[in-house]
């Protein structure tokens, strides 16, 4: 049962990350102005100070732009850096260079806090691969964010930022997947009820 649906995810993500790689640069950069928006007024509707979000690699929808926009308006920004251990440390975001961590994603260069430091954000925005009418939550793979998300015992809200098409009906979930409170995409918000 689990290899099936370990194996349809696979497939979905392949799927997903192709439709990424091939958007145009015009698609890139429309997506990235809403999703932006949609970021800041999340953050704000919220009355977040202190968040949890990640720097997006170029496939990805952008996070840059709500990212310099929370450091002007002194929220601060934790970030992930993969650790072996498969958990995450986290840093703060500071505008400064980047770097890759072990999995060759963008990670900050500033002071690194342990994987505990997401316990005092207000909101958490997380990557994925996509989200269903559900909640449910897929993401790349490596299993990062549903053992930090499975391992906090008081959850701020969290939201996965994805494309329009990425929200689907139903995407295929094992037992140690965990949900999220919505999803943020180049279009807009959107709040699910069902499991939270
Ligand atoms: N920008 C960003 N930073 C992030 C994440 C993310 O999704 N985006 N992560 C979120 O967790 C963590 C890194 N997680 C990752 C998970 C999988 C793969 C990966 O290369 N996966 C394979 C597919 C594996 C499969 O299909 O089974 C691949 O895409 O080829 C990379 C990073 C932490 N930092
Ligand atoms: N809470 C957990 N404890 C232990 N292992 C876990 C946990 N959550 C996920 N895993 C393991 O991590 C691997 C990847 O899981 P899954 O395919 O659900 O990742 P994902 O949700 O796509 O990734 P991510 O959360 O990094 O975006 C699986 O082998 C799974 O067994």
């Amino acid at each position: 049962m689990t290899d099936d649906v370990s194996h349809d995810k696979r497939a979905l993500r392949a799927e997903l990350r192709e439709r990424r790689r091939i958007c145009t640069a015009k698609e890139r950069n429309d997506s990235e102005v809403g999703i932006t928006a949609n970021l800041i007024e999340l953050a704000t509707r919220t009355g977040s100070t202190s968040v949890a979000a990640y720097l997006s690699t170029t496939d990805e929808p952008q996070t840059r732009g709500f990212l310099h926009w929370a450091s002007e308006h002194n929220i601060t920004v934790l970030l992930p850096i993969s650790r072996a251990d498969g958990l995450l440390d986290w840093a703060p975001y500071d505008g400064e260079e980047e770097n890759s961590d072990l999995i060759g994603m963008p990670a900050p260069t500033s002071e690194v806090l342990g994987p505990i430091a997401i316990n005092d954000v207000d909101l958490i925005i997380v990557p994925a691969a996509s989200v269903d009418r559900s909640g449910m939550r897929m993401g790349w793979g490596r299993g990062y964010f549903d053992k930090t998300l499975g391992s906090m015992e008081a959850k701020p809200p969290v939201y996965a930022v994805i494309f329009d098409n990425e929200y689907v009906d139903v995407v295929p979930t094992e037992v140690h997947d965990q949900p999220v409170n919505g999803i943020v995409t180049p279009t807009g918000i959107v709040t699910i009820t069902e499991h939270n």
